[in-house]
């Protein structure tokens, strides 16, 4: 397993025995080797280093600086990242070639590659070029300068050091930048269309709002779904992009809330599933996995992959879903020597076979019947004969007939996921493949028939994952009318909820899981739906588009981050409570004062004519709240209140009242309020004294929003 988290190539160059060798064994091995020899061709060695608390792993190389093996050396500099350039300071001619080597340089090695100039040699006496020469020429040819001597060990560990930062700089400016200079163009050339006034709710007037109309891209010939290439492709938020909290800039209109969910291992759960229904749940190996498996055990299944194969858990799971999105060994091949760039092919080649073997299985080719009487075997007696593709092959051409022909349609076979594997083809390459679960048709043209070959394998699990969303969204529709289906992106729904049905809304989506997994296991004939994939691991309410509620979304571009969506801070739990979003009240809210408080939660209160009543504070605010005399809150009547006739809904702050008044609903009777009631400090003015000051609330379900799970989720 590979312990760095960056690799650099760092080549060296430079006139024939300058001391290139001997900087790469002082940096590397730390000695100065007597009498070393010139280098024939090209020679490297390996240092892992540590900056700023990362590894970084220095392959350098080191390059014969004799002529004649110039054409071998040349074809090292294109791949390098940095590049040495050496003279010896006490040999003229060694700096005079300096130009020729630059060209070399400018010709073969990449525009980006750090350059260095290196003086070596400096505990000689003879010195022939003065530092200042050395400096100049460094500068003038844009490059980093450098004098050492690899004998005595001056500034070798500095120069590879040095090198190391740098790059790691240049690779993190880069990473840093790589969001933003992708998606740049999709957010630049967004069209926006004004929004005139009166087309906008009250509270967003006045503030020359536009709306940006989506460029929906339909692209469901296989996949079966619409694609908005940049609101929803926009990635979450990651600290060190630029640019990338872009998503968690959709808010939720005022009195709204985002309800959604990811369904939890979607794509792998459907495959599963499929597998499956040839056995039992979680009959197949791979169904065992996806059901049971654990990340924290190292049971699920990426783990169980990598560790089968020797790879990390990251590169196992990226193979994991390339193999069920229909990607061969080869490119599993490709991909793990584009993960490890020291893996040799052939390293990769047996890994990839490995990991196939393991999990798909092999390809099993049967005779047909007729053919069997044909085809003796003493050896095998009754067994069945089962053959390679290879072998089946090469029989069908001996006997001139086709592998269809006298072959059974190959299984897979040996391998955890082998079930899933047939199931998947069974469906792609049936003559009138449909939807796994709602049994939709695919495209005609697509149809084997007519494409000449069997459909994709990706389609399968694509299109059954389309018929879950179509099957959620019916169940929602069902459940909870007033959620407005909002957007979906692969295995994520989002709702647009009112307010006072957020709540309702995360249960429905909880409820809908587990009826659409129940349906379609159903549909493909299992009556059984384990618990460990019945619910959503989280729901999520919140105001912003985010993975997760609780992320702070802070990016360099955006470092202050967001206001936690399920408040964590007291002020914030505050705020929330104060003063949600500009809301009028309802019809049946009243704007009443309070006289004095009774204890008990209860409070006696004054209505705009005079009326006196109790009026209690709900648990939710009972412990971050406190009311005093001659504050403005709002009421809600409570059906069949005898003495206490309504429950808080809001305490009124300056703003509130202030925007009520603006909106003519804030009492005349009331209007002789005295200002310096209301401070503007709304932490002081409400904090319950009796209580000791807690600085978060992160686990107070009852004044957070929080669904707070931290059960599993799909990586
Ligand atoms: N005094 C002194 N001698 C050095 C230093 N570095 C290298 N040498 C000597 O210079 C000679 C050449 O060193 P190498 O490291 O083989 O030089 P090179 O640039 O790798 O040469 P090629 O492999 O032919 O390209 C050897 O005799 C070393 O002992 C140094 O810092 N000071």
């Amino acid at each position: 397993m590979e312990d760095y988290k960056f690799l650099f190539k760092v080549v060296l160059v430079g006139n024939a025995g300058v001391g290139k060798t001997c900087l790469v064994r002082r940096f590397t091995q730390g000695l100065f080797p007597p009498g070393q020899g010139a280098t024939i061709g090209v020679d490297f060695m390996i240092k892992t280093v540590e900056v700023d608390g990362e590894k970084v792993k220095l392959q350098i190389w080191d390059t014969a600086g004799q002529e004649r093996f110039r054409s071998i050396t040349q074809s090292y500099y294109r791949s390098a990242h940095a590049l040495i350039l050496v003279y010896d300071i006490s040999c003229q001619p060694t700096f005079d070639c300096l130009p020729d080597w630059l060209r070399e340089i400018e010709e073969y090695a990449n525009n980006k590659v750090l350059r260095i100039l290196v003086g070596n040699k400096t505990d000689r006496e003879d010195k022939e070029i003065p530092r200042h020469i050395g400096e100049d020429f460094a500068q003038r040819h844009g490059m980093y300068f450098l004098e050492t001597s690899a004998k005595e060990a001056e500034n070798v560990e500095r120069l590879f050091m040095e090198i190391a930062v740098e790059l790691m700089e240049v690779l993190s400016f880069g990473r840093m930048m790589s969001y933003w200079r992708n998606n740049r163009e999709r957010v630049c050339g967004q069209q926006a269309v004004r929004l005139p006034d009166e087309a906008l709710p009250l509270q967003l007037r006045g503030r020359g709002l536009a709306a940006i109309l989506p460029l929906v891209v339909v692209c469901g010939t296989l996949t079966r779904r619409a694609s908005e290439p940049t609101w929803m492709t926009a990635s979450n938020a990651q600290s060190d992009r630029v640019g990338s909290e872009l998503r968690s800039m959709v808010t939720a209109p005022p009195g709204y809330r985002f309800v959604g969910a990811d369904v939890d291992s979607q794509e792998l759960w459907i495959a599963a599933l499929l597998g499956d229904s040839s056995c039992m749940c979680g009959g197949s190996a791979f169904g065992w996995a996806v059901l049971a498996g654990d990340k924290r055990t190292n049971t699920d299944l990426h783990s169980l992959t990598a560790a089968a194969a020797g790879v990390r858990r990251d590169h196992a799971k990226v193979i994991n879903y390339a193999r069920i999105y229909g990607a061969g060994q080869n490119f599993a091949e490709r991909l793990l020597k584009q993960f490890n760039p020291t893996m040799t092919i052939s390293e990769a080649k047996s890994k990839a076979a490995k990991m196939f073997a393991t999990t798909k299985g092999k390809r099993v080719y049967r005779l047909k019947e007729k053919y069997l009487d044909g085809f003796i075997d003493e050896e095998l007696g009754d067994q069945t004969v089962e053959m390679t593709s290879y072998q089946a092959m090469r029989l069908a051409k001996l006997s001139g007939r086709t592998t269809d022909e006298m072959f059974e349609k190959p299984r897979w076979e040996g391998g955890t996921e082998s079930h899933m594997f047939n199931k998947l083809e069974e469906i792609a390459e049936s003559s009138c493949p449909r939807t796994s679960f709602l049994e939709g048709r695919l495209s005609r043209s697509l149809e084997a028939a007519h494409n000449g070959g069997g459909t994709k394998l990706n389609w399968v699990v694509q299109s059954a994952a389309a018929d879950f969303l179509h099957l959620m969204l019916v169940s929602m529709r069902h459940m909870q009318p007033s959620a407005r289906f909002c957007l979906s992106f692969h295995d994520e729904v989002r709702y647009l909820v009112p307010e006072e049905h957020k709540y309702e809304a995360a249960l429905a989506l909880q409820i809908t899981n587990l009826l659409t997994r129940a349906f379609c296991s159903q549909r493909v004939g299992i009556h059984d739906l384990p618990m460990s994939v019945a619910f959503f691991s989280s729901v999520e309410v919140d105001r912003v588009l985010r993975k997760e509620a609780n992320m702070d979304c802070v990016t360099p571009s955006n470092p202050h981050g967001l206001e936690k969506g399920y408040v964590t801070k007291r002020k914030h739990v505050m705020n929330g409570t104060l003063w949600d979003d500009y809301e009028l009240p309802k019809e049946n809210q009243s704007i009443v004062k309070v006289l004095k408080s009774r204890g008990n939660n209860l409070h006696e209160i004054q209505t705009p004519s005079g009326e006196e009543y109790l009026v209690s504070m709900p648990g939710k605010f009972r412990k971050n709240i406190w009311v005093k005399r001659g504050d403005y809150i709002l009421v809600e009547p409570i059906e069949e209140g005898d003495k206490v006739k309504a429950e808080i809904v809001k305490i009124m702050n300056k703003g509130s009242i202030k925007y009520y008044k603006e909106n003519n609903v804030w009492p005349k009777e009331f209007d002789d309020n005295k200002k310096e009631e209301i401070k503007e400090n709304d932490d002081d003015l409400f904090v319950n004294t009796n209580r000791a000051h807690m600085k978060s609330y992160s686990s107070d379900r009852d004044s957070s929003d929080s669904s707070g799970s931290d059960s599993q989720s799909d990586d």
